[in-house]
């Protein structure tokens, strides 16, 4: 069985958005509306488990929102090590004690699963269930793309990608950061803009810059984390090969 080679200090961070969901079919503003999946949008995320089949993870993160959870759920299924990937239930003392694992064993072959609102989706504010098509028309395309890729043009009553990042990206560095610090394998899956703001911040973008960032839906990206840095690798094309971008930066 070959996995990915990685020097002893480095570590791994996929990230991916999530495959198509319904609303992105029907081409809705969807923000932090909870839609999920497509039939497209899961051969997407069984698509994307198949190209990162043989890279390490030991723990994944997802946004509360069920295209995220489902995306990194249908990737784990390709995954070449078989762990079986479980949901932490932290939310109450209660909660905790009733999920617990009484076998290291068990707990060997299992990898955590820590859902976070911080890494929802930005807040789409008024814009939320419209049709991109038609609120470019009623509002003009300037306005509509200001809304969508600015990074500080608040859509209407929601969140800038400034104030989308300020809780992402505040996440990402003080819970994230710190596992792959520690030797952890780390994936996230979650969405266009949250993973955008994420981006910025991992190749320093500016904010001229991150507005011709774009994701595809279910395509992973690889990082490498090596002596505090993150160096990108692009995204695999395939269990053995590392290379097609899965975003532009023009
Ligand atoms: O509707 C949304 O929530 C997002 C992602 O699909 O839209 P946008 O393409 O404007 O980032």
């Amino acid at each position: 069985m070959i996995f990915f080679l990685l020097i002893s200090d480095e570590t791994a961070l996929i990230l991916i958005r999530h495959g198509e969901s319904l609303w992105n079919e029907k081409n809705l503003f969807t923000g932090c509306v909870d839609v999920p999946l497509t039939e497209k949008g899961v051969e997407e995320a069984i698509e994307a488990g198949k190209r990162i089949s043989n890279i390490p993870v030991d723990m994944i993160y997802t946004s509360s929102l069920i295209r995220a959870q489902m995306t990194a759920m249908l990737a784990m299924t390709q995954h070449r090590r078989k762990k079986v990937p479980i949901f932490m239930h932290n939310e109450s003392e209660q909660a905790k004690q009733w999920s617990q694992i009484y076998s290291e064993e068990t707990m060997k072959q299992s990898i955590p699963v820590i859902a976070a609102w911080q890494l929802n989706e930005r807040m789409y504010g008024e814009l939320q269930g419209l049709n991109k098509q038609e609120t470019a028309d009623k509002f003009g395309k300037e306005q509509v793309h200001e809304w969508r890729r600015s990074y500080d043009t608040p859509p209407p009553n929601g969140e800038s990608l400034e104030m989308c990042a300020e809780r992402a990206v505040a996440y990402f560095k003080e819970h994230i950061e710190p596992q792959l610090l520690s030797g952890k394998h780390v994936m996230i899956a979650a969405h266009g803009n949250s993973l955008r703001s994420i981006i910025m911040y991992l190749d320093k973008l500016t904010c001229q810059e991150v507005i011709s960032l774009e994701l595809s839906t279910g395509i992973p990206m690889l990082y490498i984390f090596k002596e505090g840095k993150f160096i990108r690798r692009g995204s695999p094309v395939g269990p053995s090969e590392a290379g097609v971008y899965a975003y532009t930066r023009v």
